[in-house]
């Protein structure tokens, strides 16, 4: 550590335990040593880095003043921690520079004054205790520290209101004993009266004391500001849709100026197929069929080269299934995407309801797309959405699969942070068919070549028995994440080189996989790479706070922690930045199964 940085800490020490001889001795905490290197007592450090983090100086009989403004200004720490001494002073707006702290612990001491209004800008603040002191005045606002999970402020003599907290996500509460007053909020039947009690002014149906008719409601300040943005979105959203909808007019006023013919093949022998040819194409009403298209189906009619057909698989809701139904029939843009755009296409007046999804930039002959839709077809696993038709031409590549009402694994997450239950079991269930599935996939589809290439919350969709299914597989064009597969594989031969490729992107499904076991730990679905969500774990398992990653409805729901710290550790080996150490999927879906037989076996037991 610095000088500057030194100085500052060995003046909060000066002050904090003034006259204490000892410390010169053994604690270290003089111009002399290093913080970090010379292990000051109470203090940790990043490894890499070297700068001090945690200062935890718990039941040291300090007896000193708490001199904020020095360690907050010098240090970025993470935990601060003075419980359990008597130390004198109060928390000075300096606090605020103290941006990067979790956790600030300041029990059982001596301190006084007003809580100052800079704690707000602790953004990051997930533990915060200053119970047993003589702290006074009003409470700021908390409401925007998201990650909060502990408030514990009793035996103080704070009032105001109940400060204005996300009850849902908080595990331990309590501002007993103090001058609170005004109504109890709603607390989501997380906390019971114990954690209100001593407030003479409070009233509420916690305490059994009526509240009078002019109190005022609790704060809601966050819950408007929340419901007008999504306001503002449903409003933009529809100016946006409006604008689609004009351009889409203009162009299919232009478009019908100069109507081509659709070509269509004759299905391939073997395959169950059925094509517009005998149907659109060669009949007078082509022209009809332009005039009912969907948006996406513009450019598949407008490619009067392309050499096309729609290729129906073998599925009851695809049985006579022709292309120029799925011109006609009414879309919705369900979602765009990097790789395209999905629409749900509803058929026969709503009797079946189709995903179809339209693949922008491959540029695969059609022939070769062809091939591998069959050979997708082939390799079959009930977790698997297959696909039920696909069409293509130069232009144009579709992929039909049956629509799935109840959404995907990222719309599930969701749900759960509002607090739709997602249990542990269910959670675990998830994880171990997905695994399963994907190893199958892959042992099945090794030697083509073909990974799922996208693996992610939102392509794991749940069937009408709520089974998880992978949706998408094999629809992406592969893009390396680590360049030193192609850099070992251009000195080599051909041969060579496709087999790095395909190693590559079969362990990139593996790293992907590793994401959606993260989403499902900590309850945070992430849209794109998910790589802020591993590196704010990793930051956490590197902090020794690892238990903190984890949902805090799993927590709350009771949980096996060792169970959960076993799946993150296989989440963290399918993630290993080198993708020669990850495992194989078949050997992840072997460690999540045994994972899920334990669990299975503990909950069995009486
Ligand atoms: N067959 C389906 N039935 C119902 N919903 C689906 C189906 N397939 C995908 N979805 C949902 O529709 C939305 C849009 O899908 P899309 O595949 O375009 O999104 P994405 O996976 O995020 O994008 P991309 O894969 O192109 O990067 C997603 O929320 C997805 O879960």
């Amino acid at each position: 550590e610095d000088e500057d940085v030194k100085r500052s800490l060995v003046g909060f020490m000066d002050k904090l335990a003034p006259g204490n001889v000892e410390r010169n001795l053994s604690w270290g905490w003089n111009m002399t040593s290093d913080p970090c290197k010379d292990k000051w007592v109470g203090v940790s450090c990043d490894l890499q880095l070297q700068s001090v983090k945690k200062v935890v100086l718990d039941e040291l009989n300090l007896t000193g003043v708490l001199d904020i403004d020095s360690v907050c200004r010098a240090t970025s720490l993470s935990v601060l921690s003075l419980s359990k001494n008597d130390v004198v002073g109060l928390i000075s707006e300096e606090i605020g520079n103290c941006k990067s702290l979790t956790h600030l612990y300041l029990s059982g001491n001596q301190l006084s004054g007003d809580l100052p209004g800079s704690l707000k800008q602790l953004s990051n603040l997930k533990r915060f205790d200053i119970s047993d002191n003589n702290f006074s005045g009003v409470v700021p606002d908390f409401s925007r520290i998201s990650g909060l999970i502990t408030f514990l402020a009793q035996n103080n003599q704070l009032s105001g209101g109940i400060p204005n907290l996300d009850f849902s996500n908080l595990l331990q509460f309590n501002v007993s004993n103090n001058n609170f007053s005004g109504p109890i909020p709603d607390v989501k039947g997380r906390f019971s009266a114990n954690s209100f009690s001593d407030n003479p002014g409070l009233c509420g149906e916690l305490v059994s004391k009526a509240c009078p008719p002019s109190a005022p409601a609790p704060p809601s300040s966050q819950k408007s500001k929340d419901s007008s943005s999504k306001q503002f979105l449903i409003y933009s959203g529809y100016v946006v849709l409006g604008l689609i909808i004009v351009l889409l007019v203009v162009f299919k006023l232009v478009s019908k100026k100069k109507p081509k013919e659709e070509k269509v093949n004759v299905p391939e022998k073997g395959m169950e197929a059925n094509t517009s040819s005998n149907n659109t194409s060669s009949t007078p009403n082509e022209s009809n069929t332009t005039k009912h298209k969907s948006e996406y189906s513009i450019s598949s009619v407008e490619s009067g080269k392309a050499v096309s057909s729609l290729v129906v698989l073998t599925s009851p809701k695809a049985q006579g299934l022709r292309f120029e139904d799925l011109l006609r029939a009414p879309a919705e843009l369900l979602g765009k995407g990097k790789h395209g755009s999905l629409y749900k296409v509803m058929l026969d007046n709503g009797a079946t309801t189709l995903a179809v999804k339209r693949i922008k930039d491959w540029s695969v002959t059609s022939h070769d797309f062809k091939r591998r839709m069959l050979r997708l077809d082939q390799a079959r696993h009930p977790n698997v959405m297959p696909s039920v038709a696909f069409y293509c031409s130069e232009q144009e590549k579709l992929l039909v699969y049956e629509y799935q009402p109840n959404g995907s694994l990222f719309r599930i997450l969701l749900g759960s942070q509002n607090g739709q239950a997602f249990d542990w079991g269910s959670r675990l269930n998830v994880a171990a068919s997905v695994a399963e599935a994907l190893a199958f996939m892959h042992e099945e589809l090794r030697e083509d070549g073909i990974a799922h290439g996208n693996l992610k919350s939102t392509n794991i969709l749940f069937n009408e028995n709520m089974d998880p299914c992978i949706s998408e597989y094999g629809l992406m064009v592969f893009e390396s994440e680590d360049q030193s597969f192609h850099s070992q594989s251009n000195s080599s031969k051909n041969n060579d080189m496709d087999r790095g490729r395909s190693y590559g992107i079969f362990k990139a499904d593996i790293n992907g996989f590793g994401v959606v076991l993260l989403e499902l730990l900590t309850g945070k679905p992430v849209q794109n790479n998910g790589l802020d969500l591993a590196r704010w774990v990793h930051s956490v398992v590197k902090e020794e706070w690892t238990v903190e990653v984890f949902d805090t409805a799993l927590i709350l729901e009771g949980a096996s922690e060792e169970r959960m710290l076993n799946l993150l550790q296989i989440a963290l080996k399918c993630m290993n930045p080198n993708p020669y150490e990850r495992p194989s999927m078949n050997q992840v879906a072997i460690m999540i199964n045994t994972l899920k037989d334990e669990e299975d076996r503990s909950s069995s037991e009486p």
